[in-house]
């Protein structure tokens, strides 16, 4: 690693938003940004909602019971929470405030409710992206396929997604997910360019007053 390289290294950490509607892809897409960007770090919520199949404790959520739930929001452990579709959720606050320690940046799929939290609690550090269907009826096609909730809950969350989807303009950035691979490249195009910012780039100050005095 060259000199620049290693200063480069002193950035802050971005917190990295995703909202949508349900089965609009948030998670398909952070599963794919995370698996390419090794200092990033997925933000695993709480949540009282039973396990889907193939969800594990601690690596898709931690899943807990209400009561735990309200002791753990009481401690003030959480740094947003919301009912979403007559489930609670919410963002462990020790991990995320350990990874940005670390100058990793940090993928939140969160509602709306939470990102607004986020935005009160740490409006610098955040990226706020929102992901649209190409249309409802492909929304709903993506529930069912997915195959994960019963036709009741899948009825619920498309009931709920106009209201989710009211909320689009609150957002930096918006990406409407039809082709996978092209909404993975929009994100990562993103991310690149956060990163950018002078603000978040820390070590830019030094390196300039070292540039202009000759080093
Ligand atoms: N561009 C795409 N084209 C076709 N199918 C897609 C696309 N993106 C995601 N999917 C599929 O749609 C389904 C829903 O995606 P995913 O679970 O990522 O949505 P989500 O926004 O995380 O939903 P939720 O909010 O309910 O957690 C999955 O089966 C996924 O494989
Ligand atoms: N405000 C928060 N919203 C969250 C959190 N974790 C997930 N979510 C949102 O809930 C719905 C449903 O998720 P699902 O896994 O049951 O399909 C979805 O919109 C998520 O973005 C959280 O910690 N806080």
């Amino acid at each position: 690693m060259s000199n620049l390289d290693e200063l480069k290294n002193d950035r802050r950490g971005l917190m990295v938003v995703l909202s949508s509607p349900s089965g609009a892809g948030k998670t398909t897409l952070t599963r794919r940004l995370l698996a390419d960007n090794p200092n990033m770090a997925m933000s695993v919520s709480a949540t009282t909602r039973s396990p889907r199949s193939g969800e594990r404790d601690g690596i898709d959520y931690f899943f807990v019971t209400k009561e735990r739930f309200a002791e753990l929001e009481t401690q003030g452990e959480f740094l947003e929470h919301a009912k979403v579709f007559d489930n609670f959720y919410a963002t462990p606050r020790g991990p995320v405030e350990e990874a940005l320690s670390r100058a990793q940046d940090v993928v939140f799929d969160i509602d709306w409710q939470g990102a607004q939290q986020l935005t009160q609690a740490a409006a610098d550090d955040l990226v706020k992206i929102f992901i649209l269907p190409p249309n409802m009826r492909e929304l709903e096609q993506r529930l069912r396929t997915r195959a994960q909730d019963s036709d009741a809950v899948i009825a619920k969350r498309m009931s709920k997604s106009e209201n989710e989807i009211s909320h689009w303009a609150e957002y930096d950035y918006v990406i409407v997910n039809e082709d996978v691979e092209t909404a993975l490249a929009e994100l990562q195009t993103i991310v690149a360019a956060e990163r950018m910012r002078r603000r978040r780039q820390m070590w830019l100050g030094g390196f300039v007053k070292t540039l202009v005095n000759g080093g």
